[in-house]
């Protein structure tokens, strides 16, 4: 396999639908910030700006809904950028958006930082990563077999 540069990079062939809800008409579209980027940026489409003080949190609107591909799901992830400057992550990283959800995604934020932040209307403040899943078919059985590990866990080869 040659060496590519990562602009040499076939565009994903995924089609996902996406409608504009109507209170974001301004609002970027969701859309990776370079040709290898993992996650499509997501706008806040909030009305007026959120304040949020340090511990708060707030369920963001991004003023878009998608159809994904039965199979496929959209991860909310956090901005490293936000992160690291102001302590603002995404609470429940990461999100979930179900291949049958039809509703406006929304992302929870939250401050951990020790300042206020406020969010503005059209700020980037969150990715969304289309990934495969694979649905289970989960089998009740009365034990499972025993592995060298079997039930150690939670640090147990050591630090
Ligand atoms: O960060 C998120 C997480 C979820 N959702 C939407 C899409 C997802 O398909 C739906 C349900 O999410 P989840 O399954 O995580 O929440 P729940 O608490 O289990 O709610 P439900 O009972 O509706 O499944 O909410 C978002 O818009 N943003
Ligand atoms: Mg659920």
């Amino acid at each position: 396999m040659p060496n590519l540069p990562t602009s040499s990079l076939p565009a994903s062939s995924l089609p996902v639908d996406l409608c504009r809800l109507p209170h974001a008409a301004d609002i970027p579209l969701p859309a990776y910030a370079s040709d290898g980027a993992a996650g499509l940026d997501l706008c806040a489409a909030n009305d007026t700006a959120i304040q949020l003080a340090p511990g708060e949190r707030a369920l963001v609107p991004t003023g878009f809904a998608i159809r994904l591909p039965s199979q496929y799901e959209a991860q909310i992830r956090p901005r490293s950028g936000l992160a690291a400057k102001y302590g603002v992550t995404v609470a429940n990283a990461p999100g979930t958006i179900d291949s049958d959800y039809r509703g406006e995604i929304k992302i929870i934020l939250i401050n951990l930082g020790a300042d206020a932040f406020i969010i503005e209307r059209g700020m980037r403040i969150a990715q969304m990563v289309i990934a495969p899943v694979i649905q289970t078919v989960i089998r009740e059985v009365d034990s499972l077999d025993s592995t060298t590990r079997n039930k150690a866990g939670f640090g147990s080869t050591g630090t």
